[in-house]
């Protein structure tokens, strides 16, 4: 059968790319995107202010939820101490796949635990699975929908401490209006948005950075 996006993203970062260099293949994975196939990595404008937001808290424990072909996953990882590692939860198993590749392809796959399933059952099982307490930082990339659910399972299971840091994609296109208004409206929550543009266009979108105050 005709080969998926992810997979021809796979290829132009294995042709194009620098085995072990995270660099090379996160520009590797622009360059398909701008000049091959538009695909939903949260790209290089945003994926800038990721980069800053994850060097300012420098955190020991790292949650993604949306892993895709792994393009925020080599950004982060790239940026974590040693001895710190990433768990990054993906639902579809092909893109899954494809997300290995990448990742171990930029030589980062001792940083990360990539666990293929939903949000909704995965973060319940956070503590007893992967001996976490509680996450310093969390990227949310995955359905718009999940966003608000997901916030309240964090806060249900006891994952958050004073001073979590959650960074939310896409809170403008495609949108999450529900998380938008809790997270800016609760007291438990210090909101800053980050104006950027969808991925590779010139579309307005951008990042929700909010601080769990305990
Ligand atoms: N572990 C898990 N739990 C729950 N859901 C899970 C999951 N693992 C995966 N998923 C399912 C996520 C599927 C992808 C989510 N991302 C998106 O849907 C997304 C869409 C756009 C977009 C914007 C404008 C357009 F015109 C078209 C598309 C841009 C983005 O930056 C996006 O992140
Ligand atoms: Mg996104």
């Amino acid at each position: 059968t005709r080969s998926t996006r992810p997979q021809r993203m796979l290829k132009a970062v294995q042709k194009n790319g620098t085995k072990g260099n995270p660099e090379s293949v996160i520009s590797a994975i622009d360059y398909f995107c701008k000049h091959s196939e538009w695909a939903m990595n949260v790209g290089d404008e945003k994926g800038s202010i990721l980069d800053s937001v994850v060097t300012e808290v420098n955190p020991s424990t790292v949650l993604e939820l949306g892993t895709y072909c792994g393009y925020s996953t080599v950004r982060i990882a790239r940026l974590l101490s040693p001895g710190t590692k990433l768990i990054t939860l993906e639902f579809n198993p092909v893109n899954a796949a494809v997300a290995r590749q990448i990742i171990a392809y930029a030589g980062l796959q001792d940083k990360v635990i990539l666990v293929e399933g939903s949000s909704g059952d995965l973060i319940p099982q956070m503590k007893e699975r992967f001996g976490i307490m509680t996450f310093d930082f969390i990227f949310l990339d995955h359905w718009k929908d999940r966003y608000l659910p997901d916030i309240k399972l964090f806060e249900e299971c006891g994952l958050l401490r004073k001073g979590s840091v959650l960074l939310a994609d896409n809170v403008i296109c495609p949108g999450t209006p529900e998380y938008l208004e809790y997270v800016r409206n609760s007291p438990r929550y210090e909101s800053k948005y980050y104006p950027a543009h969808l991925e590779y266009t010139k579309v307005e979108d951008g990042l929700e950075k909010s601080v769990f105050l305990g």
